[in-house]
């Protein structure tokens, strides 16, 4: 795999760094997760191929031990608020001083500097920071952050594995390692890179909820059909339009222009009667196979079902039979092969990651009687 031999060391996190953990172990990297201990479950979600230490902070041993992995490490990812690893003594200073070829990820909302860096946050405050929040949200209605997805994990833990990924490249060629500062604020609003730098094309020139993308256009939106499921109409080009109105069985001389827009709102009502005539299993046996750019709204419970995604393979079933989404993109020499075994329990690891980075059994003893860290091996055996 492209990352293999790559050794991670993650400090468990909410949602973004155990995303970004979750990517790098997909595509071949040793991830351990460094979890807290005394604590019986983990709300990591995102924990496929990962290993699990359980480890005490709060005890300079424990931070002691934290130290040896990071510096006998490739990557540190920490998802702290800023100044926290500083206190602990394992800020990027000391690390890379110890260990120059270190790659120390910092995944934070508002970065490392500026006025809001050491303020709590999430996914919502970070998506309305980053501009983008103002534009989400359909015409007449309150904004609308779309779950935790742009922040959290395309702008935080998506952005994140990229820095990490370039900063593995540069250090092939320089031998040194590097600082990334990600700020899911600055990863956001990059992603919206297309909304800035589209403005002048006068694409989001409308109030909100009223442009071509953002479900002001007819032929760009959901529509219910009559089992009380969704279709998605995305025929933007006039091509791809008339097949949607041929589709749809209207004609072209009795509507006005596609891009007639005082006309859009009258349009989307017509759409919306003659979707709602037929199942959403006939609108996808009518569209399926045309350019109309018209798909079926799929349940994450249907997607792996659809027989397109069935041929390629897209979703995933782990040991437990739970669904996940198999890794992207698919690389032709090296592709992801991710984990199909349990998610670890907490602290399943340490015994056997303290001794592969250089403890005698003797001394995981002395740390595991001393409450620095926790073995939770019985549990695995469950
Ligand atoms: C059972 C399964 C259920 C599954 C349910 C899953 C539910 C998941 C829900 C996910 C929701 C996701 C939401 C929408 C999000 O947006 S997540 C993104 C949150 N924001 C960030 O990650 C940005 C960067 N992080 C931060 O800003 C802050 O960490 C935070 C998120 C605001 C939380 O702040 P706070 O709890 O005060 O923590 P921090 O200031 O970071 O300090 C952490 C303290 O914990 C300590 N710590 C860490 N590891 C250990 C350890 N192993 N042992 C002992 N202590 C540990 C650190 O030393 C630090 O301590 P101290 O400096 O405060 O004394």
């Amino acid at each position: 795999m492209a990352l293999a031999g790559v050794r991670v060391i993650e400090l468990a996190g909410l949602a973004p760094a155990p995303f970004c953990g979750m990517i790098l172990a997909d595509f071949g990297a040793k991830v351990i997760r460094v979890d807290r201990t005394k604590v019986a479950v983990s709300v990591d979600t995102q924990a496929r191929g990962k290993q699990s230490v359980s480890l005490n902070l709060k005890s300079p041993e424990g931070v002691a031990v934290l130290k040896t992995l990071c510096i006998q490490s490739d990557v540190v990812l920490e998802p702290f608020r800023k100044g926290v690893m500083e206190k602990l003594g394992l800020g990027p200073e000391e690390l890379l001083r110890e260990n120059p070829r270190l790659i120390y990820a910092r995944l934070t909302g508002y970065g490392q500097s500026g006025s809001y860096a050491r303020a709590a946050g999430h996914d919502i405050n970070y998506l309305a920071m980053s501009g983008l929040l103002s534009m989400l949200g359909r015409s007449s209605e309150k904004l609308y952050a779309p779950l935790n997805l742009l922040a959290d994990f395309a702008g935080g833990g998506l952005t994140c594995a990229l820095g990490i990924v370039l900063a593995l490249l540069e250090r092939s060629r320089s031998g040194q390692g590097q600082i990334i500062d990600a700020s899911m604020v600055e990863g956001a609003a990059y992603l919206g890179s297309f909304v800035w730098k589209s403005r002048s094309t006068g694409l989001w020139n409308r109030p909100r909820g009223q442009n071509l993308l953002d479900s002001g256009a007819p032929f760009y939106d959901t529509y219910r059909t009559a089992d009380g499921k969704y279709m998605a109409v995305g025929a933007i080009e006039p091509q791809f339009y008339d097949q949607l109105i041929h589709g749809l069985g209207l004609k072209a001389a009795d509507l006005p222009n596609q891009m007639s827009i005082s006309d859009w709102p009258e349009l989307k009502r017509t759409f919306t009667q003659v979707f709602a005539k037929k199942t959403q299993a006939e609108w996808s046996d009518i569209f399926d196979g045309t350019d109309a750019c018209v798909t079926p709204v799929l349940p994450l419970d249907e997607a792996g079902l659809h027989p397109h995604n069935l041929q390629r393979r897209s979703f995933l079933s782990n040991a437990q039979g739970e669904v996940s989404p198999k890794p992207a993109p698919v690389l032709s020499r090296t592709p992801a092969q991710p984990s199909m075994s349990r998610d670890p329990f907490i602290g399943e690891h340490t015994h056997s990651v303290l001794e592969e980075y250089g403890f005698e059994p003797a001394k995981i003893e002395q740390l595991v009687s001393a409450g620095v860290v926790e073995c939770n091996k019985a549990k695995a055996r469950l």
